[in-house]
């Protein structure tokens, strides 16, 4: 099993012990209620580093909903053995005191990028994000990380915090895993019904099928009231965005010129999902 640990300066220690041994630190920053994933930023953390930590931390800064936080999953045994068999060395795991002790007094927000499709809809959740990353950084001192493409806009956003403040960590972002419905794998999808799991991939269906039609020539904006309309008629009761933007910038494009990505959240039986996908 891997070594649990909750405290920073325990966790300073042994990592300042790798490290004098010449071992690559990679961290996993994770909110726990692992799937496969998850695992699958593991396994890449396992091939480029000699030791891997994951960190399972349910944030309350990047809540905007407090009932979002309070049924958020917390599954921390099943964790710690899904990771036993993949040579996790440490899952660092600290109560809310160590990550904000009292006088915690710093936000770091990302401008630009953080604004749109995420940053809109769920205001507060970058800023609450990037700063806990940023202490993530500062407290395992890891040289790699690995996050999911599923959250796109948030491994944009991650990337620019570590080339605007000159972190010392080289950041991976890793596909998106899927059922074999489509559906992006998420922590949230063990909140959905079963009427809603059958819905669900429809968000998927509906993106690559958008996708295909703006390859083949469709006007951006028809192919995405048709995409809306999809998801709405599959049984979704809200599409908050769904949206072609620039990969990196993530503004705005009506045409594909350079990296493009589509990105969609859309709410299904109280549950709030996400996806994107390269078009
Ligand atoms: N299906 C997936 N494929 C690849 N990476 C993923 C997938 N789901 C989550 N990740 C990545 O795992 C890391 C931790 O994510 P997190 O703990 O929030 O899990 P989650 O399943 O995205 O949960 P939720 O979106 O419900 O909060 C993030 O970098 C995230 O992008
Ligand atoms: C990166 C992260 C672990 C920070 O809390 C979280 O946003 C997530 O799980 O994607
Ligand atoms: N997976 C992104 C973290 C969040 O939903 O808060």
């Amino acid at each position: 099993m891997p070594q649990i640990v909750r405290d920073v300066s325990q966790l300073r220690a042994i990592v300042a012990g790798w490290k004098a041994g010449g071992d690559a630190v990679g961290v996993v920053p994770t909110m726990g209620a692992l799937h496969e994933g998850h695992l699958s930023l593991v396994r890449a953390a396992k091939i480029d580093c000699a030791r891997v930590i994951v960190t399972i931390f349910v944030n309350p800064k990047q809540f905007n909903a407090a009932e979002d936080l309070q049924k958020y999953p917390r599954t921390e045994e099943a964790d710690a053995a899904l990771l036993a068999p993949l040579g996790v060395d440490v899952i660092f795991a600290p109560p809310a005191e160590a990550v904000y002790p009292p006088g915690f007094a710093t936000t770091i927000s990302v401008t630009g990028i953080s604004g749109p499709l995420e940053g809109a809809h769920r205001p507060g959740h970058f800023d609450g994000m990037v700063t806990v990353v940023a202490k993530l950084f500062g407290m395992t001192a890891a040289d790699r990380a690995y996050f999911g493409q599923k959250d796109w806009q948030q491994l944009q956003v991650v990337q620019r915090l570590v080339a605007d403040l000159n972190l010392a960590v080289k950041i991976t972002g890793c596909e998106t895993i899927r059922e074999a419905d489509g559906l992006a794998m998420s922590s949230r999808n063990g909140q959905l019904s079963a009427k809603a799991r059958a819905c669900a991939p429809a968000l998927h269906t509906a993106m690559q099928r958008a996708g295909a039609a703006i390859r083949g020539g469709a006007p951006v904006p028809i192919a995405m009231r048709a995409a809306r309309a999809e998801v709405l008629a599959a049984g979704f009761d809200e599409v908050e965005y769904i949206e072609l933007r620039s990969a990196v910038m993530l503004e705005r494009v009506s045409r594909l010129d350079g990296p493009v990505r589509m990105l969609a959240a859309a709410m299904i039986g109280g549950v709030r999902l996400i996806d994107n996908i390269a078009v």
